[in-house]
Protein backbone atom coordinates (compact mmCIF):
# COMPACT_ATOMS: atom_id res chain seq x y z
CA UNK A 1 0.00 0.00 0.00
CA UNK A 2 1.16 3.42 -0.74
CA UNK A 3 1.28 6.26 1.86
CA UNK A 4 -0.85 7.97 -0.48
CA UNK A 5 -3.68 5.41 -0.34
CA UNK A 6 -3.41 5.12 3.61
CA UNK A 7 -4.14 9.01 3.70
CA UNK A 8 -6.94 8.82 1.43
CA UNK A 9 -8.14 5.97 3.72
CA UNK A 10 -7.81 8.08 6.39
CA UNK A 11 -9.90 10.93 5.07
CA UNK A 12 -12.16 8.53 3.94
CA UNK A 13 -13.05 6.58 7.44
CA UNK A 14 -12.04 9.88 9.57
CA UNK A 15 -9.70 8.06 11.64
CA UNK A 16 -6.27 6.90 11.96
CA UNK A 17 -6.78 3.92 14.56
CA UNK A 18 -4.80 1.09 14.58
CA UNK A 19 -5.84 -1.50 16.25
CA UNK A 20 -2.90 -4.11 18.02
CA UNK A 21 -4.33 -7.48 17.92
CA UNK A 22 -2.16 -8.82 20.66
CA UNK A 23 -3.91 -12.12 21.54
CA UNK A 24 -3.33 -13.12 25.43
CA UNK A 25 -5.09 -16.79 25.72
CA UNK A 26 -5.33 -16.09 29.14
CA UNK A 27 -7.43 -12.50 28.67
CA UNK A 28 -9.30 -13.58 25.72
CA UNK A 29 -13.43 -15.15 26.49
CA UNK A 30 -13.71 -18.71 27.84
CA UNK A 31 -15.86 -19.74 25.45
CA UNK A 32 -13.37 -18.97 22.40
CA UNK A 33 -10.74 -21.55 24.32
CA UNK A 34 -13.19 -24.38 22.64
CA UNK A 35 -12.09 -23.28 19.18
CA UNK A 36 -9.92 -25.24 16.70
CA UNK A 37 -7.94 -21.57 17.02
CA UNK A 38 -8.71 -19.46 19.57
CA UNK A 39 -6.47 -16.65 18.56
CA UNK A 40 -7.72 -16.71 14.38
CA UNK A 41 -11.14 -16.81 16.17
CA UNK A 42 -10.65 -13.93 18.55
CA UNK A 43 -9.06 -11.99 16.14
CA UNK A 44 -11.35 -12.32 13.42
CA UNK A 45 -14.21 -11.28 15.07
CA UNK A 46 -12.12 -8.24 16.81
CA UNK A 47 -11.54 -7.85 13.10
CA UNK A 48 -15.75 -8.17 11.68
CA UNK A 49 -16.53 -5.50 14.40
CA UNK A 50 -13.98 -2.71 14.31
CA UNK A 51 -12.55 -2.98 10.59
CA UNK A 52 -14.98 0.60 9.45
CA UNK A 53 -13.54 2.18 12.53
CA UNK A 54 -9.74 2.12 11.89
CA UNK A 55 -7.20 2.12 9.36
CA UNK A 56 -4.40 -0.09 10.72
CA UNK A 57 -4.20 -3.48 12.46
CA UNK A 58 -0.64 -4.29 14.60
CA UNK A 59 0.01 -7.43 15.29
CA UNK A 60 2.84 -8.03 17.66
CA UNK A 61 4.37 -10.96 16.73
CA UNK A 62 5.45 -11.55 20.63
CA UNK A 63 2.36 -12.68 21.37
CA UNK A 64 1.83 -15.24 18.14
CA UNK A 65 5.51 -16.52 18.56
CA UNK A 66 5.02 -17.19 22.34
CA UNK A 67 2.05 -19.78 21.16
CA UNK A 68 4.95 -21.66 18.95
CA UNK A 69 3.68 -22.90 15.54
CA UNK A 70 0.03 -22.49 16.41
CA UNK A 71 0.70 -18.95 16.82
CA UNK A 72 2.05 -18.39 13.95
CA UNK A 73 -0.44 -20.28 11.96
CA UNK A 74 -2.50 -18.07 13.79
CA UNK A 75 -0.50 -15.09 12.41
CA UNK A 76 -0.79 -15.97 9.09
CA UNK A 77 -4.43 -17.02 9.35
CA UNK A 78 -5.08 -13.06 10.46
CA UNK A 79 -2.68 -11.27 8.07
CA UNK A 80 -4.82 -13.79 4.93
CA UNK A 81 -7.93 -12.60 6.19
CA UNK A 82 -7.34 -9.01 6.69
CA UNK A 83 -5.55 -9.20 2.79
CA UNK A 84 -8.25 -10.75 1.30
CA UNK A 85 -11.35 -9.34 3.39
CA UNK A 86 -9.61 -5.68 3.87
CA UNK A 87 -7.03 -5.25 1.57
CA UNK A 88 -7.63 -1.45 2.07
CA UNK A 89 -6.20 -1.61 5.69
CA UNK A 90 -2.48 -1.20 6.33
CA UNK A 91 -1.01 -3.72 8.08
CA UNK A 92 1.77 -3.75 10.64
CA UNK A 93 3.83 -6.69 11.71
CA UNK A 94 5.31 -5.54 15.19
CA UNK A 95 8.35 -7.52 15.21
CA UNK A 96 11.12 -4.87 15.94
CA UNK A 97 13.82 -6.82 13.51
CA UNK A 98 17.38 -6.15 12.85
CA UNK A 99 20.64 -7.63 12.17
CA UNK A 100 23.26 -7.73 9.77
CA UNK A 101 22.41 -7.19 5.90
CA UNK A 102 21.76 -10.81 5.25
CA UNK A 103 20.13 -11.62 7.81
CA UNK A 104 17.78 -8.82 7.82
CA UNK A 105 17.19 -9.78 4.36
CA UNK A 106 15.64 -12.45 5.37
CA UNK A 107 13.28 -10.84 8.30
CA UNK A 108 12.49 -8.64 5.19
CA UNK A 109 11.72 -11.45 3.04
CA UNK A 110 9.41 -13.39 5.97
CA UNK A 111 7.14 -10.44 6.71
CA UNK A 112 6.74 -8.25 2.93
CA UNK A 113 6.55 -11.59 0.76
CA UNK A 114 5.58 -14.74 2.74
CA UNK A 115 2.99 -13.12 4.76
CA UNK A 116 2.32 -9.97 2.82
CA UNK A 117 2.20 -7.39 5.30
CA UNK A 118 2.74 -3.44 4.77
CA UNK A 119 4.89 -2.63 7.21
CA UNK A 120 7.25 -4.03 10.11
CA UNK A 121 8.61 -2.27 13.01
CA UNK A 122 12.72 -2.22 12.75
CA UNK A 123 15.28 -1.32 16.01
CA UNK A 124 17.58 1.02 14.59
CA UNK A 125 20.69 -0.44 17.21
CA UNK A 126 22.88 -1.97 14.40
CA UNK A 127 22.34 0.95 11.86
CA UNK A 128 22.36 1.47 8.29
CA UNK A 129 22.97 -1.76 7.05
CA UNK A 130 20.50 -3.84 9.09
CA UNK A 131 17.66 -1.65 8.12
CA UNK A 132 18.46 -0.77 4.54
CA UNK A 133 17.11 -4.51 3.29
CA UNK A 134 13.92 -3.60 4.62
CA UNK A 135 13.81 -0.45 2.21
CA UNK A 136 14.84 -2.03 -0.57
CA UNK A 137 11.25 -3.36 -0.84
CA UNK A 138 8.58 -1.12 -3.24
CA UNK A 139 5.61 0.29 -1.79
CA UNK A 140 5.96 -1.39 1.97
CA UNK A 141 7.36 0.23 4.98
CA UNK A 142 9.61 0.25 7.32
CA UNK A 143 8.82 1.59 10.47
CA UNK A 144 11.91 2.57 13.03
CA UNK A 145 11.72 2.87 16.76
CA UNK A 146 12.88 6.20 17.82
CA UNK A 147 11.54 7.36 20.74
CA UNK A 148 9.24 4.29 22.39
CA UNK A 149 6.64 5.17 24.99
CA UNK A 150 8.33 2.79 27.47
CA UNK A 151 9.99 4.54 30.50
CA UNK A 152 13.33 2.39 29.69
CA UNK A 153 13.56 4.97 26.71
CA UNK A 154 15.30 7.40 28.88
CA UNK A 155 18.02 4.83 29.56
CA UNK A 156 19.56 5.81 25.91
CA UNK A 157 17.74 7.35 23.05
CA UNK A 158 17.35 10.81 25.14
CA UNK A 159 20.86 10.63 26.36
CA UNK A 160 22.97 13.40 24.58
CA UNK A 161 25.91 12.02 22.66
CA UNK A 162 28.19 14.42 20.70
CA UNK A 163 26.08 16.91 21.83
CA UNK A 164 22.61 15.43 20.44
CA UNK A 165 20.03 13.49 21.81
CA UNK A 166 20.26 9.75 20.70
CA UNK A 167 16.66 9.67 19.25
CA UNK A 168 17.47 12.66 17.32
CA UNK A 169 20.61 10.97 15.45
CA UNK A 170 19.02 8.15 15.08
CA UNK A 171 16.15 10.38 12.71
CA UNK A 172 18.95 12.54 11.21
CA UNK A 173 20.88 9.99 9.82
CA UNK A 174 18.08 7.95 8.74
CA UNK A 175 17.49 10.60 6.41
CA UNK A 176 20.24 9.78 4.54
CA UNK A 177 19.86 6.26 3.65
CA UNK A 178 19.04 4.56 0.53
CA UNK A 179 14.98 4.37 -0.01
CA UNK A 180 14.72 6.17 3.20
CA UNK A 181 10.85 7.30 1.82
CA UNK A 182 10.14 3.97 2.80
CA UNK A 183 10.89 5.10 6.75
CA UNK A 184 8.03 5.71 9.13
CA UNK A 185 8.76 6.18 12.93
CA UNK A 186 7.84 4.89 16.28
CA UNK A 187 6.89 7.66 18.55
CA UNK A 188 5.19 6.99 21.87
CA UNK A 189 1.98 8.72 23.29
CA UNK A 190 3.72 9.12 26.78
CA UNK A 191 6.22 11.07 24.96
CA UNK A 192 4.37 13.46 23.47
CA UNK A 193 5.74 16.60 24.64
CA UNK A 194 8.91 15.49 22.35
CA UNK A 195 7.12 15.72 18.88
CA UNK A 196 7.47 19.39 18.46
CA UNK A 197 11.62 18.61 18.19
CA UNK A 198 10.69 15.53 15.89
CA UNK A 199 8.64 17.41 13.40
CA UNK A 200 11.49 19.58 13.21
CA UNK A 201 13.61 16.52 11.52
CA UNK A 202 10.92 14.87 9.65
CA UNK A 203 8.09 16.77 9.24
CA UNK A 204 6.57 14.99 6.47
CA UNK A 205 6.65 10.73 7.61
CA UNK A 206 4.24 9.30 9.26
CA UNK A 207 4.42 8.21 13.04
CA UNK A 208 3.40 5.43 14.37
CA UNK A 209 2.22 6.57 17.94
CA UNK A 210 1.32 3.31 20.46
CA UNK A 211 0.85 4.11 23.96
CA UNK A 212 -2.87 5.25 23.93
CA UNK A 213 -5.02 3.72 26.65
CA UNK A 214 -3.46 1.34 28.96
CA UNK A 215 -0.53 2.91 29.11
CA UNK A 216 -1.94 6.19 29.86
CA UNK A 217 -0.62 8.44 26.67
CA UNK A 218 -2.84 11.53 25.51
CA UNK A 219 -4.49 11.13 21.88
CA UNK A 220 -5.41 15.33 22.01
CA UNK A 221 -1.86 16.06 22.95
CA UNK A 222 0.03 13.48 19.96
CA UNK A 223 -2.16 15.72 17.85
CA UNK A 224 -1.74 18.61 18.43
CA UNK A 225 2.10 18.52 18.41
CA UNK A 226 2.68 15.33 15.95
CA UNK A 227 -0.17 16.11 13.10
CA UNK A 228 1.25 16.90 9.75
CA UNK A 229 -0.77 18.52 6.61
CA UNK A 230 -1.35 14.76 5.60
CA UNK A 231 -2.41 13.79 9.03
CA UNK A 232 0.86 11.44 9.54
CA UNK A 233 -0.16 9.76 12.51
CA UNK A 234 -1.17 5.99 13.62
CA UNK A 235 -2.76 5.87 16.84
CA UNK A 236 -2.31 2.31 18.70
CA UNK A 237 -4.44 1.37 20.96
CA UNK A 238 -4.07 -3.17 21.64
CA UNK A 239 -5.20 -3.81 25.25
CA UNK A 240 -7.51 -0.98 25.33
CA UNK A 241 -9.68 -2.07 22.62
CA UNK A 242 -9.65 -5.77 22.58
CA UNK A 243 -9.80 -6.59 26.30
CA UNK A 244 -12.72 -4.16 27.07
CA UNK A 245 -15.03 -7.51 27.72
CA UNK A 246 -13.93 -10.98 28.36
CA UNK A 247 -17.76 -11.67 27.99
CA UNK A 248 -19.61 -13.05 24.69
CA UNK A 249 -20.36 -9.39 23.67
CA UNK A 250 -15.85 -8.96 23.55
CA UNK A 251 -16.29 -8.03 19.95
CA UNK A 252 -19.13 -5.28 20.57
CA UNK A 253 -17.34 -4.17 23.41
CA UNK A 254 -14.40 -3.73 21.38
CA UNK A 255 -16.01 -1.66 18.63
CA UNK A 256 -17.62 0.95 21.15
CA UNK A 257 -13.77 1.47 22.54
CA UNK A 258 -12.93 1.91 18.57
CA UNK A 259 -15.04 4.64 18.50
CA UNK A 260 -14.73 6.49 20.84
CA UNK A 261 -11.25 7.07 19.92
CA UNK A 262 -12.47 7.02 15.97
CA UNK A 263 -14.72 10.11 17.15
CA UNK A 264 -11.98 12.07 18.73
CA UNK A 265 -9.86 11.74 16.11
CA UNK A 266 -13.09 12.79 13.79
CA UNK A 267 -12.53 15.74 15.89
CA UNK A 268 -9.38 16.16 16.04
CA UNK A 269 -9.08 15.90 11.94
CA UNK A 270 -11.80 18.30 12.25
CA UNK A 271 -9.78 20.81 14.11
CA UNK A 272 -6.70 20.66 11.65
CA UNK A 273 -7.89 20.75 8.53
O1 LIG B 1 7.34 2.26 22.01
C1 LIG B 1 6.57 1.30 21.85
C2 LIG B 1 6.69 0.42 20.79
C3 LIG B 1 5.78 -0.60 20.65
N1 LIG B 1 4.77 -0.76 21.54
C4 LIG B 1 3.81 -1.86 21.30
O2 LIG B 1 2.53 -1.28 21.04
C5 LIG B 1 1.51 -2.04 21.69
C6 LIG B 1 0.86 -1.20 22.77
O3 LIG B 1 -0.12 -1.95 23.45
P1 LIG B 1 -1.17 -1.31 24.52
O4 LIG B 1 -1.91 -2.50 25.02
O5 LIG B 1 -2.06 -0.35 23.76
O6 LIG B 1 -0.37 -0.64 25.57
C7 LIG B 1 2.20 -3.29 22.22
O7 LIG B 1 2.20 -4.26 21.19
C8 LIG B 1 3.61 -2.81 22.47
O8 LIG B 1 4.56 -3.86 22.42
C9 LIG B 1 4.65 0.11 22.58
O9 LIG B 1 3.74 0.00 23.43
N2 LIG B 1 5.56 1.13 22.72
Amino acid sequence: MTTAQLVSEIKRKQSFLCIGLDVDLNKIPEHLLKEEDPIFAFNKAIIDATHHLCVAYKPNTAFYEAYGIKGWQALEKTITYLNEKHPEIFTIADAKRGDIGNTSTMYAKAFFEDLAFDSVTVAPYMGKDSVEPFLAFENKHTIMLALTSNQGAFDFQTKTVNGKELYKQVLETSKTWNNSENLMYVVGATKAEYLADIRQIIPDSFLLVPGVGAQGGNLQDVCKYGMNGSVGLLINSSRGIIYASKDTDFAQAAAIKAEELQQQMKAELGRHS
